[in-house]
């Protein structure tokens, strides 16, 4: 049988994640990549409890204000080398250069949220993740696959394929700790996405996000707590806090759940960092106690099995 596992995952080990639920994103793009870079260095810093920190998570659009006429106008060229590989020390952007930087200098790894992404070759702009290692690599990126369209009568309506263009491929990376899975947002609520990063061996899932004031209260913690329970993974979403002055009302509560579908860490609406200690006890716990990832029936659903086993 044909497997999608192209590379034996690290083994999960203990680590410490720091999600940073990040306030006062306003217009001007120096201010909010200052107070980021203020905010990781504190992050980095400050844990409440213990051992160091390993990684550390800025929310969605976290250089600009969310929204789709935003867009374009912050939009960066990340940089590229050879088509796939980047290229940190000539890159254009502003926002790669900060967090490259204060990846390193914090010796920490960064998932540094999502920020409007330009290609330069098809003027395409992306909502982008990018990734970088405790020495200031840039390491891994993710496009926004689905992107947030949405209306609901009188209550919001939203248009992200207005400016961007949706991101075609599966993202996730391996660091020293764990193999982690990226997405984004509105990505969670296709768990197609959630569940082949877990059968390619990934442990936490990491969404950078931005759930508004309707839809946050009734699905924000049950879609992640689905996500984490059907795929048995740790899993993170980290918003930026609630700015009722703002175009956009995010819902914040940044949370981390584990793979019992437990909340373990969750942010209330104001700018916050939140410390979670993560334990492969509990990922194997869930696993060997409810082993449902030996137990699927690819024979029955074959249309979603690719021939694959987790
Ligand atoms: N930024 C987003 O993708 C928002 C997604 C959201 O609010 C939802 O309900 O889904």
């Amino acid at each position: 049988m044909s497997s999608i596992l192209n590379k034996a995952a690290p083994a999960l080990r203990p680590f410490k994640l720091a999600l940073i639920q990040l306030g006062n994103v306003g217009a001007d793009k120096s201010v909010n990549l200052k107070h980021a870079r203020d905010m990781v260095l504190k992050a980095a810093s400050a844990p409440t409890t213990g051992s160091k920190v390993d990684l550390i998570i800025l929310p969605e659009c976290f250089n600009s204000p969310y929204g789709h006429t935003h867009f374009p106008v912050y939009a960066e060229e990340i940089g590229y080398k050879h088509g796939e590989e980047y290229d940190v020390e000539n890159t254009q952007s502003e926002s790669v250069k900060m967090l490259s930087e204060v990846a390193k200098q914090t010796g920490t790894w960064l998932i540094g949220g999502t920020i409007p992404e330009r290609c330069p070759a098809t003027n395409n702009v992306y909502n982008t993740c990018t990734v970088y290692s405790p020495t200031g690599a840039l390491v891994a990126s993710h496009r926004k696959v689905h992107l947030f369209d949405i209306d609901i009568p009188g209550k919001i309506k939203f248009k992200e394929s207005e400016t961007l263009t949706a991101g075609n491929t599966h993202n996730y990376f391996d660091t020293e700790f764990a193999r982690i899975g990226l997405g984004i947002c509105y990505d969670i609520r296709f768990p197609e996405l959630a569940m082949t990063s877990a059968r390619k061996g990934c442990h936490l899932l990491v969404y950078p996000a931005a759930f508004n004031l309707t839809t946050g209260p009734l699905h924000w913690e049950l879609l992640q707590r689905a996500r984490a329970i059907d795929n048995q993974v740790y899993f993170t979403m980290c918003s930026v806090a609630r700015d009722l002055t703002a175009g956009y009302h995010a819902w914040g509560h940044s949370m981390v759940v584990d793979p019992m579908g437990k909340v373990i860490a969750q942010a209330e609406e104001d700018e916050k960092i939140v410390y979670v200690d993560i334990d492969p006890e509990v990922f194997d716990y869930a696993r060997d106690g409810i082993p449902v990832t030996k137990q699927r029936r690819f024979d029955v659903y074959p249309d979603v099995s690719q021939g694959v086993q987790q």
